[in-house]
């Protein structure tokens, strides 16, 4: 089923994406920006806009507190970069006539199908390296020729943020 197990959750994110879209089109279109917003331009802003999210973990030691712990104004500044790559996320999106919550919705479905509970399961490996007799079949998946099995993640050993 479209949205999974948590139907209430994947509407009201649709929603907020459909609204963001709306939002960011009308604060475009009022400054004359549409000549700018080009695929490529909207992808090159979106890009520059994940480098300045990195920017805030980039120096974090090993081992320190995660952005949990983070200042206020930390937190405000992540707030603000992950904002700005969702808009423009949502505009590239808009502007390649992909229907982004609709989008997502289907690619959730794909990860379902392709990480099955009863075999990903704490487990990090990438799906074409799941032991996955009766889907790899189905599904024409196999693992590249001379990969190794991942390991299961151990909960115990998760690295600090
Ligand atoms: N041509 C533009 C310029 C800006 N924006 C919007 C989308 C982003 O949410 C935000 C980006 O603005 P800035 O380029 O000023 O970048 P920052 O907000 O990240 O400012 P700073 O670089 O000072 O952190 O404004 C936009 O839609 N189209």
């Amino acid at each position: 089923m479209p949205g999974g197990s948590n139907p209430e959750g994947a509407a009201a994110a649709a929603g907020a994406a459909a609204a963001g879209r709306r939002l960011q089109t009308e604060f475009a279109t009022e400054r004359d920006w549409d000549q700018f917003h080009k695929p490529r331009n909207l992808l090159l802003a979106l890009v520059g806009e994940v480098g300045e999210l990195a920017e805030l973990f980039q120096w974090k030691p090993d081992g320190g507190p995660g952005p949990l712990s983070w200042s206020e104004a930390e937190r405000g500044a992540l707030g603000e970069e992950l904002s700005d790559v969702l808009i423009y996320l949502v505009a590239l999106a808009s502007r390649c006539h992909i229907d982004l919550p609709q989008a997502v919705l289907a690619k959730i479905e794909t990860n379902r199908r392709h990480y099955p509970v009863h075999l990903a399961r704490g487990s990090s490996c990438k799906y074409t390296e799941l032991p996955r007799e009766d889907i790899q079949k189905a599904e024409s998946f196999g693992p590249a020729p001379g990969a190794t099995e991942c390991a299961p993640v151990s909960r115990g050993a998760e690295e600090p943020n």
